[in-house]
Order: C-alpha cells, then sequence, then structure tokens
C-alpha cells in the first residue's frame, strides 16, 4: 500500500487546524479513507492517540508541493528580521566545541557555517595545539584553547550564559580526558536550557552514555548512517530496519526520550518521535568531508531562531523539526550550487561560499 504522509505541528484538542496538519495520501483507494478518518481522529484527540497512529504506520516521504511550500514557510517564518535596531550577538551567539590535534578543519566549517548563516558571534573551544590553526583560518572565530585543560568546564562556564546555542563534536576527537571534559560541559549546558547539537565524536559520547542527553528537548542529534547505527546499538535491541528508514528514525528518537534526531543521508529524515520530516532539496553526488560540518553549524544558529520565534511562528509544530529541515535545505542546496560551478572538485569551501546565495534563493522573505 502506497500511503504517504507527512504531519507537521501538534494539534489542539477538539479543534482541527488544517495549517498544522498536513496529510497527502496517494493511490491507496479505501484505506487512504480510513486513514483520513484516523488523520482527523489525530487532529481532535491530540499527541498521544496521534503517536499510536504513527507507531501503526510509519511515516514516509511528503512529495506534495503544498507540503513543500508550508515547509518553506515555516523556515521563512523564524528567520529574523535584519533591521537597524539590533545589537551584536541579538541573532546568535553560537558555540562550538570540537578541534584537536588531528581535526581543526571541522570545527572552523561548522563555526564560519553559523556565522554566515547569520550568526553574529561564534565561539569554538578546542584544544590547545588546535587554536593557532583555527584562528589562522579566519579572523572572525573567536578560539578559545581550553578544551583538554583541567579547568576546560570552568572556562566554558564563563562563556555560557552568552551562548545561545552549543554545537558539540565537530573534529573533537575520542581522547577519553576530552570525552570526560565534553560529558561536564553538556551536563552544564543543560542545566541552563541551552540548545545543543550533536555530531560527530559527540555522537561517539552518545553512543557511550546515552543517559547524558536522553529526554533533554532542546537536543538534536545529527548521524550519518555509521553514526545512527551506533547510537541504534546503545538504546535499542536487533539490527536497524533498513526497509523502513522513517520508522528506524522514529524509534530512534523515541528511545533517546524524544530527542530531535536528523539521520543525514540520500534523503535527511528528521524526527522528535512523534513526527517524521523528510529533506530531498537536490543536491549532488559529490560526497566531500565536511559537509556535516557545515550542516551542524546551520543548525546551531538555525535552533536558536525556532527557539525564539516558538511554536506561534512554526504554526503548532516543533520548532527543532522545521530548523533542522531548514538547515539540512540550506546545506544541500549548497552542495548542489557548489557543484554546478565545480564538478568534481567541489569541497566544503566552495559549498560554504555559496552559503548567502543559497539562503536568499531558499528563504528570502
Ligand atoms: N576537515 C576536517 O577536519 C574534518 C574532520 N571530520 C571529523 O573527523 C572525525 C571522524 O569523523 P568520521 O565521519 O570519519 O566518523 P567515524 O570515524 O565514525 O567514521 C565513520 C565512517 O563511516 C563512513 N560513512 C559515512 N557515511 C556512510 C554511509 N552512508 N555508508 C557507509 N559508510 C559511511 C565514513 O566514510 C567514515 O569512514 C570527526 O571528529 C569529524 O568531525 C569530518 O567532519 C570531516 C572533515
Ligand atoms: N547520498 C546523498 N545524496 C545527497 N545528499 C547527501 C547524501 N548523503 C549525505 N548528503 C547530505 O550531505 C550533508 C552531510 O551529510 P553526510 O552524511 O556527508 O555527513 P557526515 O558524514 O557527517 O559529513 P562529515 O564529512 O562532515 O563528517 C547532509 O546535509 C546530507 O543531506
Ligand atoms: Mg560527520
Amino acid at each position: 500500500m502506497g500511503v504517504r504522509c507527512v504531519a507537521i505541528g501538534s494539534c489542539g484538542r477538539g479543534k482541527i487546524d488544517t495549517g498544522v496538519v498536513w496529510m497527502a495520501f496517494r493511490g491507496c483507494g479505501a484505506a487512504a479513507a480510513v486513514l483520513a478518518l484516523l488523520s482527523a481522529a489525530i487532529a481532535l484527540y491530540g499527541p498521544p492517540l496521534h503517536a499510536v497512529i504513527q507507531r501503526a504506520f510509519s511515516l514516509h516521504k511528503a512529495h506534495s508541493t503544498k507540503d513543500m511550500e508550508n515547509l518553506f514557510q515555516l523556515v521563512r517564518n523564524i528567520v529574523p528580521a535584519l533591521t537597524s535596531k539590533k545589537h551584536k550577538g541579538q541573532d546568535g551567539r553560537i558555540g562550538i566545541v570540537g578541534g584537536c590535534q588531528e581535526y581543526t578543519g571541522a570545527p572552523y566549517f561548522a563555526g564560519i557555517s553559523a556565522l554566515k548563516v547569520g550568526a553574529d558571534l561564534t565561539h569554538v573551544f578546542c584544544t590547545r595545539e588546535a587554536a593557532p590553526v583555527i584562528k589562522s583560518y579566519s579572523p572572525e572565530l573567536i578560539v578559545h584553547p581550553v578544551l583538554d585543560s583541567s579547568n576546560a568546564l570552568q572556562e566554558v562556564e564563563k562563556w555560557l550564559p552568552r551562548l545561545h546555542a552549543l554545537v558539540v563534536g565537530p573534529g573533537l576527537g575520542r581522547d577519553d580526558f576530552l570525552l570526560n571534559n565534553v560529558m561536564n560541559i553538556l551536563e552544564a549546558t543543560k542545566a541552563r536550557d541551552i540548545p545543543i547539537i550533536i555530531d560527530a565524536d559527540g555522537l561517539w559520547l552518545i553512543a557511550q552514555l546515552p543517559a547524558l542527553i536522553h529526554g533533554y528537548q532542546k537536543a538534536i542529534l545529527t548521524p550519518n548512517r555509521v553514526e545512527f547505527s551506533r547510537l541504534w546499538e546503545a538504546v535499542l535491541t536487533g539490527p536497524v530496519d533498513t526497509k523502513d528508514h522513517s520508522g528506524s528514525v522514529l524509534k530512534l528518537s523515541q528511545a533517546l526520550g524524544n530527542i530531535t534526531v536528523v539521520q543525514k543521508g540520500e534523503h535527511d529524515l528528521i524526527s522528535d518521535g512523534w513526527q517524521v520530516l523528510v529533506c530531498s532539496q537536490e543536491g549532488s553526488s559529490r560526497r566531500c568531508g565536511g559537509q556535516g560540518d557545515l550542516l551542524s553549524g546551520s543548525l546551531g544558529v538555525m535552533a536558536h531562531w525556532a527557539l525564539l520565534a516558538g511554536r506561534e511562528k512554526t504554526n503548532g509544530s516543533n520548532p527543532l523539526l522545521v530548523a533542522a529541515w531548514g538547515a539540512c535545505t540550506l546545506t544541500r542546496e549548497c552542495n548542489h550550487q557548489a557543484f554546478q560551478k565545480y564538478g568534481r572538485s567541489t569541497t566544503t569551501t566552495d559549498m560554504i561560499a555559496e552559503v548567502g546565495t543559497a539562503f536568499s534563493k531558499l528563504f528570502k522573505t
């Protein structure tokens, strides 16, 4: 049965809001009628029934043009206006935790992407020896060589009150001492209710200690396929269902306490354990390293914008789902545009140079 459906938004009890629940059924006759009734019931009776139905019928792709246009509009709604009344920092102060001896490119890519998307300030917290290297890539990043010091937590905590979001993991490495410091930083960040995006080696840490992030509603995990499997093995039994990608991402999010999970791949699947959004924006076949860092940095700033805008601006939808869909769409469009110019030689630096035009094309209001 070819049921394709995307639901986005939460539903007030006893009130159907067609603006927040979209369903697209294709080629499934009587079964569609049954599902249509169930959809109406979802709208009437709210999230608990919603969850049950979603578990019973795993969600698939949203392809209708109207669904897509609605999603684009929700992203546009969260983008803050550029006005002369604002002060530096208001549109985003984003922290990146990562950067070690081996990996200096990843935290740079994440940090510069956050700035190019529209953050005002980016702080990179990295190891002592990585810092001069990262600084030399860009004068625009503020770089703190603190992550491998014995007082790393205190050093980062000085800045936490000023940060709007923290991206943890790009180029972090897997040294036990560093990971222990990051564990403490994560606890302190949660205590301040700051949104946290976790990628790369940050996901390695979460796979060792899922309780660190379980149930934290302002967390977004951005695993690639391999990182997804590691997380799955940490919190679920049996192999990942490779025939039901949407069902798998939904289950992983639920097993982690309904935190937002973005599974990157040919199509990006985004779930908070209630809904699954699909991002199929055209990219290219070029898979150079660093694209995930562009995504995590962009998502840092968009998560902040989305939470600031709130559900009012996202038509009742989970703001983090909207932010994640926006960041995935942007990353893929950057890839597409760069590939048009450079083909096989496209690198992440070329993609980052496209952020401005890609953003205007997709989200300019
Ligand atoms: N220039 C840089 O400094 C870069 C550093 N990076 C950092 O490198 C560190 C290790 O990251 P890795 O991504 O290598 O993580 P892992 O060491 O966990 O390796 C994952 C492996 O899975 C492979 N893989 C990814 N997607 C796959 C798929 N769909 N199917 C099959 N295999 C797949 C990758 O090629 C990689 O070899 C992280 O700290 C990361 O941030 C990367 O972000 C790339 C750029
Ligand atoms: N097969 C694919 N086709 C199109 N886009 C893809 C494909 N795989 C990944 N992407 C896109 O590339 C971006 C980064 O995903 P990717 O899987 O490369 O992350 P990653 O492995 O963590 O990258 P990194 O090298 O930065 O660690 C995502 O926005 C995703 O949509
Ligand atoms: Mg990665």
